[in-house]
């Protein structure tokens, strides 16, 4: 593994060049990959890992869900199975079905990881939460996961563009000794650029912190205190939602993403830079007290008990699409839709 460092502390990550994808076409060379369900990480593993040239078939119960498939080119009775038989025919039985539908499959799939095959995730939740999913694999096989640090959209799009999504590893179990080369393998196949270990546990549970903390749920709020107070003040829609995300979307998080946030300070007027530099500190201020109120939720297993009886329910779709209406709905979203009609690409 190549040693980094991180800021000052040294870390061994798993790189392409290390572990290149011919590489891990021999270690897979005699599997079966079976992805298990087609949302969103399923089709975006899937299809990277058969523009990778491996052996890839994909179970999908009927719907419309089926029809994306078939759509994406998977061929019903060749490359596209019911769920069962996908089970039956995979050796690496790739679980990316939802979290609470993990657990509402889990005799099924049970039945058929016999002696020697793997099972993989792409997250820690079902195995962390094991008292709660009731998800305990036989002792006779491998089971690792790899979980791509962004949405299964991006891992494809960014495939396809030549780019890689980076991507967590974590052998949770190894019954042939060869679970660690499997993962890795695994990992470099759905189209990772590079991989840094964890374990399950801790997986997990960053996960759960970093969407509900500044990639989504603190990104959200701030977001809305901020176009709240300047349309209070009088500011229109229009103005509000430029200065509070059309601006970073457009113009600030991409300098961030190239080369981090004092280059994207230094591209701003100095006037931004002061004024900038000082109110960091009192926003983290007011903040990290969520974030480790956040922490504990998801340490006390809160969140995930949250998210299993929620999700469980047999009306969860309907009530999730109402909560997410009433987010488009919001003014703020509303005028974000008008700013990126106006944007030239989009005319
Ligand atoms: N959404 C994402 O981009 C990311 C997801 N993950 C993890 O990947 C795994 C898969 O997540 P998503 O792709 O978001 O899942 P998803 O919510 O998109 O659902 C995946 C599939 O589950 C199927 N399904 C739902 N209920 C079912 C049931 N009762 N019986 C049979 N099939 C059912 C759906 O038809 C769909 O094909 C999860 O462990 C998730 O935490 C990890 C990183 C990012
Ligand atoms: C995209 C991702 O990695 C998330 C936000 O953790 C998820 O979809 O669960
Ligand atoms: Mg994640
Ligand atoms: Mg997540």
């Amino acid at each position: 593994m190549a040693k980094i460092n991180f800021g000052g502390v040294v870390e061994d990550i798993v790189t392409r060049e290390e572990f290149p994808l011919e590489k891990a076409r021999q270690v897979l060379a005699d599997q079966t990959i079976a992805v298990i369900g087609y949302g969103v990480q399923g089709p975006g593993q899937a299809l990277n890992m058969k523009d990778n040239g491996l052996n890839v078939i994909v179970g999908q119960r009927k719907g419309k869900t089926y029809d994306k498939a078939v759509a994406d080119g998977w061929v019903p009775g060749v490359t596209l199975f019911e769920i069962e038989e996908a089970l039956e025919k995979g050796t690496i039985i790739c679980y990316l079905l939802s979290d609470a539908a993990q657990i509402e499959l889990w005799p099924t799939v049970k039945k058929y990881l016999t002696a020697g095959k793997s099972l993989y995730f792409s997250h820690g939740f079902g195995i962390t939460y094991k008292e709660k999913t009731g998800i305990v694999p036989p002792a006779d096989v491998d089971v690792f996961l790899a979980a791509p640090k962004g949405s299964g959209t991006s891992l494809r799009r960014l495939f396809v563009a030549g780019k890689g999504l980076n991507s967590s590893f974590a052998v949770y179990q190894d019954a042939t000794g060869k679970a660690r080369e499997k993962c890795i393998a695994m990992a470099i196949g759905v189209g990772s650029g590079y991989l840094f270990e964890t374990d399950f546990y801790k997986e997990v549970t960053s996960d759960l912190t970093g969407e509900r903390g500044t990639l989504m749920g603190a990104i959200q709020g701030i977001f809305a205190a901020q176009y709240e107070v300047l349309r209070e003040n009088g500011h229109s829609p229009s103005e509000a939602f430029n200065e509070t995300v059309e601006e970073l979307t457009q113009s600030l998080m991409p300098l961030v993403a190239e080369n981090g946030m004092d280059w994207m300070y230094a591209n701003c007027s100095t006037t931004a830079q002061r004024g900038a530099l000082d109110w960091w500190k009192p926003f983290r201020d007011a903040t990290k007290p969520v974030f480790a109120q956040l922490y504990n939720s998801v340490k006390t297993q809160a969140e995930a008990e949250r998210s299993i009886t929620l999700n469980s329910q047999p009306d969860y779709r309907v009530k999730l699409d109402a909560e997410l209406k009433e987010m488009a709905d919001m003014e703020m979203w509303r005028a974000g839709a008008a700013v990126r009609s106006l944007r030239p690409e989009n005319n």
